[in-house]
């Protein structure tokens, strides 16, 4: 069990044993090229027939897209990543106060990725908190850095008006109505996740975030502008995401492959460390409400292409995740 957090402010020569990944496993970090994920323009002014067709392929060919003037001002993503910051730089038992390694936890500070279940650790810290209805939880999260509260609710609020429209253009462009996603997901739950990654003695070794895909419904990525580490498997190849200014990473997460029965794809991806700089990232994550039944939409299924999942609720799925590693396989591979 990882027992500290690896921004405790020691710094290691060497990665500790239970950090190192058999060889085989490893990130090969000299062979990776990276990969221009496509990059949509949300300027509402655009054709949007044209706009659900550059979603369509995006979901279909990647998983994975870059959005721009997504309605979040730079200045808003700029003080999420500072608070991120400052709040990672706390000393260490000032942090520990959050420490908590049970999943069920709704505001939590944990290290790597599932201590109690996995075999090899990751070099990651990690901040999760729900924040949808947010006056359930805000009082909840951290109260130091002061304005943490105040930052992340406001940019918080901006990410779901943007998650509910990339939502509405993704039912679109799967020939759904446009409010189709959105009400399966019932009043959707919405929590966000900081990611510290500090410098590593042997980044070749290890993984910030080992691969994994997001039980989410739809996934959007704040990345660190300066530092790059995220990396999608395409065809078959690790390849890297590398940071657009003033854009935004998206992904399709479980939750929107069950719906879509198949037709788009949660991708898997991992973050890479390295041994110079920290670097974060923030990621918010759309997810059905507990209760609501997730089920492949009528409308994709056919004789042909009969319903590859089973009906769930979120709430089993998230049992079964929490129960695994993320070592164990895709979680949703047990729906059908
Ligand atoms: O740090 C990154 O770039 C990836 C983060 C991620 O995949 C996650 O939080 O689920
Ligand atoms: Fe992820």
């Amino acid at each position: 069990m990882a027992e500290t957090l690896v921004s405790s402010g020691f710094r290691f020569d060497k990665l500790p044993e239970n950090y190192i990944r058999p060889e085989s496993e490893r990130p090969r970090l000299s062979e990776i090229e990276s990969l221009k994920v496509p990059l949509i323009d949300l300027d509402s002014s655009n054709n949007r027939d044209e706009f659900i067709c550059q979603i369509r392929d995006a979901c279909s060919d990647f998983g994975f897209f870059q959005v721009t003037n997504h309605g979040i001002s730079a200045e808003s993503t700029q003080k999420v990543f500072e608070i991120s910051r400052e709040f990672f730089h706390l000393p260490v038992e000032e942090k520990m106060r959050y420490y908590s390694n049970d999943p069920s936890q709704k505001m939590r500070l944990g290290t790597s990725v599932n201590v109690m279940k996995e075999k090899v650790h990751s070099w990651r810290d990690y901040l999760r908190f729900y924040c949808h209805p947010l006056e359930e939880f805000v009082n909840d999260w951290p109260s130091t850095p002061q304005s943490f509260k105040n930052v992340v609710s406001n940019y918080s609020t901006e990410v779901r008006v943007l998650g509910f429209k990339l939502l509405g253009a993704i039912s679109e462009s799967l020939g759904l109505e446009r409010n189709y996603i959105e009400r399966v997901l019932g009043g959707a739950s919405q929590h966000m996740v900081m990611n510290y990654y500090p410098p590593c003695p042997e980044p070749d070794l290890t993984y910030g975030l080992p691969s994994h895909k997001d039980l989410s419904a739809l996934t959007v990525l704040l990345q660190d502008h300066q530092v790059a580490g995220l990396q999608v498997l395409k065809d078959g190849e690790w390849v890297a995401v590398n940071p657009q200014p003033n854009s935004l990473v998206v992904n399709i997460g479980d939750q929107i492959q069950a719906l879509s029965n198949g037709r788009y794809k949660s991708v898997l991806h991992r973050a890479i460390v390295n041994s110079s700089k920290e670097r974060i990232s923030v990621g918010s994550f759309l997810c059905p409400a507990n209760d609501a039944v997730i089920a492949p939409a009528k409308e994709l299924t056919s004789e042909e292409s009969p319903a590859i999942y089973r009906n769930f609720t979120y709430d089993e799925f998230c049992k079964k995740f929490w129960s695994r590693s993320v070592e164990d396989g895709h979680c949703l591979e047990l729906f059908k």
